[in-house]
């Protein structure tokens, strides 16, 4: 046989076994079964590589297609993906002890984290050190502390866009803003320390880390995590890859040196999750990567989260116009134009609580929570959940449960005027068609930064309405559609114009100036 016609041959028969290799699930969906004889859930006839950007919408497809409870083969890994609330409950909260672990993700868990943050960490005696660790940090004394240190960066957020937009007169791009809130409030929760202007650059450091992070670690968008194969070979990702763990460790080791040094010279430091670390590291038995990890991934993971839903906020408030006018109406009549909301104002400002439930609603800054796994095998009416099958909560189409959320594509935040509860609250109901969202994920593993994040979002949005008229630049238009980020999503940049709606904005903003931690 010539060379061409091997040549020939071999790549005919490479290419019959790659096909049946992506078509294997037509088979497997009928051998997969339990004792019983139930089948895995029905799903897709083949496996995939990965999903482009905005993978929700082909979710929200199949789910249509196959149901509540489906399943698809990423690669070598079998996911089942839950879009509807009863399952979710019912896999995710009433079984959690068997749905609350994590797949080692090569390029999250392994490459990034090396399986050390607590997002990574299975489920078993480690999670639950983390979760005791992080819990300390966030208990409700320490939770009570950080009030005012938010109430005062709520306030230096609002300065810094009032004074960058020239007092109103200059349109602006919030994003950098709304991240140096968010940021200053999780490095006093980590380091006791913040950033002391929006210039500092630990500021785009710190975002710039954030952004890789979201950009590197979609639960479906690398290739590398489905294919063991491709985890030997040197691709330019594996590279970005290491390059963040390394910045990680850079970054966030530095200022945990820099704690503990001040520590050791006797002065006083704020309690704060680097402090309980360090201060647990012999008897927690603690490494030096865990405490940068634990600490990076702590702050990074509510960074970029609570900024992009007021990115959210702030991108869709101009166009709507009536939304922002009944805002603007509670406000003046319950607060006035002589002081602006304060935490104690929140169950005096339903409309404006309602506008916050519904942006994180129509905008969760992850459709896809965190991927949950399987530590045993389970059946659920009638269908087989192998153990380690990764989990997915489908948050984009359960937040548009038609049954649960009518005209669901609607920005309307009257389906929440009714709602008394906070989220970890609504997280309890006994119905779970009463949750208000899926926004901080399901079960034991759901965030255990709520009720820092709820606090953040409420300062930062009632104020923003109580100072500001927003309108979206003529020719500027802001798109609610597309977003950056493959496992975060923010709106693309976007400016606005804010107008100072009373002369007392000024007059409040200009009271507080910047200081040193
Ligand atoms: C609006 C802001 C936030 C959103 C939307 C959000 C959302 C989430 C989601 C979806 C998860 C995964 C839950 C699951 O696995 O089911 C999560 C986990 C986590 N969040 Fe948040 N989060 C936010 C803010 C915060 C803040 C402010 C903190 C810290 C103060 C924080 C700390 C964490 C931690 C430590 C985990 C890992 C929990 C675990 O794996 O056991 N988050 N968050």
């Amino acid at each position: 046989m010539s060379t061409s016609a091997l040549f020939f041959k071999i790549s005919a028969i490479g290419i019959c076994l790659l096909l049946s290799y992506f078509i294997s699930p037509i088979i497997l969906r009928r051998r997969i079964v339990d004792k019983a004889g139930n089948h895995i859930p029905p799903g897709p006839a083949i496996r995939y590589a990965f999903l482009r950007k905005y993978a929700e919408k082909v979710l929200h497809a199949w789910a249509k297609e196959y149901g509540e409870l489906f399943s698809i083969w990423m690669g070598s890994q079998l996911f089942v993906v839950v879009s509807d609330p009863h399952v979710a409950r019912d896999l995710l909260v009433t079984n959690g002890a068997i749905f609350s672990t994590r797949k080692r993700y090569f390029m999250k868990n392994q490459v990034i984290l090396r399986g050390r943050a607590i997002t990574a960490s299975e489920y078993g005696s480690k999670w639950r050190q983390h979760r005791r660790l992080a819990g300390l940090a966030l208990n409700p004394k320490a939770m009570q502390s950080y009030a005012a240190v938010m109430d005062y960066e709520s306030h230096i957020f609002i300065k810094s866009l009032f004074e960058e937009s020239l007092r109103g007169k200059l349109p602006i791009n919030p994003a950098h803003f709304a991240g140096r809130f968010a940021l200053n409030n999780m490095l006093i929760m980590s380091f006791g320390i913040r950033t002391t202007s929006a210039s500092d650059p630990l500021v785009a450091k710190a975002l710039d880390l954030a952004m890789e992070f979201m950009d590197l670690t979609g639960p479906w968008s690398n290739c590398v995590d489905f294919f063991e194969v491709l985890q030997y070979i040197p691709t330019p990702k594996r590279t970005r890859g290491r390059r963040l763990h390394d910045a990680l460790i850079d970054v966030y080791g530095s200022m945990i040196l820099d704690f503990q040094s001040r520590m050791r010279s006797g002065e006083e430091v704020s309690d704060c999750l680097v402090k309980t670390l360090l201060e647990n590291q012999e008897i927690e038995k603690l490494d030096w990567e865990d405490l940068c990890m634990l600490s990076a991934v702590f702050t990074l993971g509510g960074v970029h989260s609570t900024s992009g839903i007021i990115q959210w906020f702030l991108a869709l408030i101009p166009s709507y116009p009536d939304v922002a006018a009944r805002a603007r109406e509670e406000l003046d009549r319950v607060i006035g134009s002589e002081r602006w909301p304060t935490l104690e104002d929140e169950f005096n400002l339903p409309y404006i609580r309602a506008i916050i439930k519904e942006v994180q609603r129509v905008h969760a800054p992850f459709w896809f929570a965190t991927p949950h796994c399987t530590s045993e095998d389970f059946t659920y009416n009638g269908m087989f959940i192998p153990k380690e099958t990764v989990v997915l909560l489908n948050c984009y189409t359960l937040h548009h449960n038609e049954t649960r959320y009518p005209d669901s594509f609607k920005f309307n935040p009257d389906r929440y005027m009714d709602d008394k509860l906070n989220c970890s609250e609504s997280a309890k109901l006994p119905n779970v068609m009463d949750r208000d969202h899926w926004t901080f994920g399901a079960g034991r593993r759901i965030c255990p930064g709520l009720p820092a994040a709820e606090r953040e979002l409420w300062l930062a949005i009632s104020r923003l309405l109580w100072s500001f008229d927003f309108t979206a630049l003529p020719d500027e238009p802001i798109s609610l559609e597309e977003y950056d980020g493959l496992s975060g999503r923010t709106p693309l940049p976007f400016r606005l114009e804010l107008a100072p709606r009373f002369e007392r904005v000024g007059e409040i903003l200009d009271s507080a100036t910047e200081i040193t931690m």
